[in-house]
C-alpha cells in the first residue's frame, strides 16, 4: 500500500480588502462552538455535516444571539470585539440573512416585499443599487405584482434574496437558501444566486452541507467539524482532499475551470477547453465561450500508465503523479494536468500494480458519465 507523506497543513486565504474575519467561541448546552476564519470577497461557503455548528455560526454573525467570546470585522471595520467591548447593534451591521425559508411579508407583493428592503437602505451610505438592476439580476420582473402565497419555493427565495440585496447590505449571509427546495428548483435558483456572487458585489457567507453545492458556488470554503474549523482554503483544494473532508470523503474530486469550446448538437454533446486539456461533455446549454467549473469526482477517474487504446471513454488528459494519500483501503491519486490538479480514487492494489509513484507520467481518464450538467457552474469571473 503506497504511503503518502504527511501533508502540510490546509492553507487558510488571506484577507481580502473586503473580506470577513471571524472569531467566535460560544458554549451550547453541550456543544461548544470555538472557530475562526477569513473570507474572500466572493462566495465563501460554510460546509459541513448537520450539527458541525453551521447555523449558530451564522447567527452569531447576524447578531442574533452573543458569542462568550469573539470578534467580526468586515473589511477594516469591527463589528463585534467581546475583549474591546464593541458589539455593534444588530440593525446596524448592515449585514443581511436569507434563510431556508423565504419569510416574505404575506399581506405584500412582491413590489412591496422588495420596498421593505429599500426602506432600510434609506439612512445606509453608499450608492444605493437599483432595484431595477436587482429585479433584473434575479429575473422576478414577472412577479412583481403578485404575493408570496402564489409564488413558487424557488420564487420566493429569489425575492427574498432581492429584498435583502436592497437593503445595502455589506455581507449577505445564506443559511442553506436551497434547503426547503426540489431538485427541479433548486436547478432554477441556482443561476440566480451565480449571478449574485458574480455582480452583487457583496461578499456571501453561504451555509450548506451538499458538496455539489458548494462545488458549483464557492470560491473559498470552510469545513466545520463539531463545531471547529476543520479546513479552509479555496473551493478547489479543499473539496479535492479526501483528508481535508472526512464527512465527505467518498465526495472528493477536483474543479476544472474551463469554457466552451464548440457545441455539437447531432452528438449531444459540449467540447470544453481548459488549461488541463480538451473535454467532451453531454450537451450543455451554454454559448461557445461561456465560462464554466466542472466537478470531477476522484471516484470517476481512472489511471493508466500509457495512452489507452479502444476505450469508450472519451476523456484522455496527459499528466504526471503529483501525490498519493492512502486512506484506508482507497489511495487518493493527485495527478498534475498540465499545472491544473486532478484527484483519482483508486485501490491500494491497483496503485501496486500500476507501480504509480511521484513524478511518474500517466494518462486521467475521465467517465463521461461523470459530468452531471445540473452540477456545472458558471462564472463570469474568476472565482
Ligand atoms: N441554544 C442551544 N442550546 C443547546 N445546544 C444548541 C443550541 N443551539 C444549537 N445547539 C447545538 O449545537 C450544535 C450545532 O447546531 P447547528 O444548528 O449550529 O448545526 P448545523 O451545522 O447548522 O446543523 P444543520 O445542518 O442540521 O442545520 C447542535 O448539536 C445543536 O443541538
Amino acid at each position: 500500500m503506497a504511503r503518502a507523506p504527511r501533508r502540510p497543513p490546509a492553507r487558510r486565504v488571506s484577507v481580502a480588502a473586503d473580506g470577513v474575519a471571524v472569531s467566535l467561541a460560544r458554549r451550547l448546552g453541550a456543544f461548544s462552538l470555538d472557530v475562526a476564519f477569513t473570507t474572500g470577497p466572493g462566495l465563501t461557503a460554510l460546509f459541513g455535516r448537520s450539527g458541525s455548528g453551521k447555523t449558530s455560526v451564522i447567527g452569531l454573525m447576524a447578531g442574533l444571539g452573543r458569542p462568550d467570546r469573539g470578534r467580526i470585522a468586515i473589511g477594516d471595520e469591527v463589528l463585534l470585539d467581546t475583549a474591546r467591548g464593541i458589539d455593534v447593534p444588530v440593525h446596524r451591521r448592515r449585514i443581511a440573512t436569507v434563510f431556508q425559508e423565504a419569510r416574505l411579508l404575506p399581506h405584500l407583493t412582491v413590489r412591496g416585499n422588495l420596498g421593505y428592503g429599500r426602506f432600510f437602505a434609506r439612512r445606509r451610505p453608499g450608492p444605493a443599487v437599483s432595484t431595477g438592476t436587482v429585479v433584473e439580476m434575479l429575473g422576478i420582473g414577472h412577479l412583481l405584482e403578485r404575493r408570496p402565497a402564489g409564488l413558487s419555493g424557488g420564487e420566493r427565495q429569489r425575492v427574498a434574496i432581492g429584498r435583502a440585496l436592497l437593503a445595502k447590505p455589506r455581507l449577505l449571509l445564506m443559511d442553506e437558501p436551497l434547503a426547503a427546495l426540489d431538485e427541479a428548483r433548486k436547478a432554477e435558483i441556482l443561476p440566480y444566486i451565480e449571478r449574485l456572487r458574480d455582480e452583487a458585489g457583496v461578499p456571501i457567507v453561504y451555509v450548506s452541507h451538499a458538496v455539489a453545492e458548494v462545488a458549483r458556488l464557492a470560491g473559498t470554503v470552510v469545513v466545520l467539524e463539531e463545531g471547529r474549523v476543520a479546513a479552509a482554503g479555496p473551493a478547489g483544494l479543499i473539496l479535492r482532499r479526501a483528508d481535508l473532508l472526512p464527512a465527505h470523503a467518498g465526495e472528493a474530486g477536483a474543479l476544472l475551470d474551463m469554457v466552451v469550446a464548440a457545441q455539437d448538437p447531432a452528438g449531444g454533446l459540449t467540447h470544453l477547453s481548459g488549461a488541463a486539456g480538451p473535454l467532451v461533455v453531454p450537451h450543455l446549454a451554454r454559448p461557445p465561450g461561456a465560462r464554466v467549473r466542472v466537478r470531477v469526482p476522484a471516484r470517476d477517474v481512472l489511471v493508466a500508465t500509457q495512452a489507452p487504446a479502444g476505450l469508450s471513454a472519451r476523456n484522455v488528459l496527459p499528466g504526471r503523479i503529483a501525490a498519493l494519500d492512502a486512506r484506508g483501503p482507497a489511495v487518493m491519486v493527485e495527478i498534475d494536468c498540465n499545472g491544473v490538479t486532478l484527484a483519482a480514487r483508486l485501490t491500494g492494489a491497483s496503485v501496486l500494480a500500476l507501480g504509480l509513484a511521484p513524478g511518474l507520467p500517466v494518462f486521467a481518464v475521465i467517465k463521461s458519465v461523470a459530468f452531471d450538467p445540473t452540477e456545472v457552474g458558471s462564472r463570469a469571473v474568476e472565482i
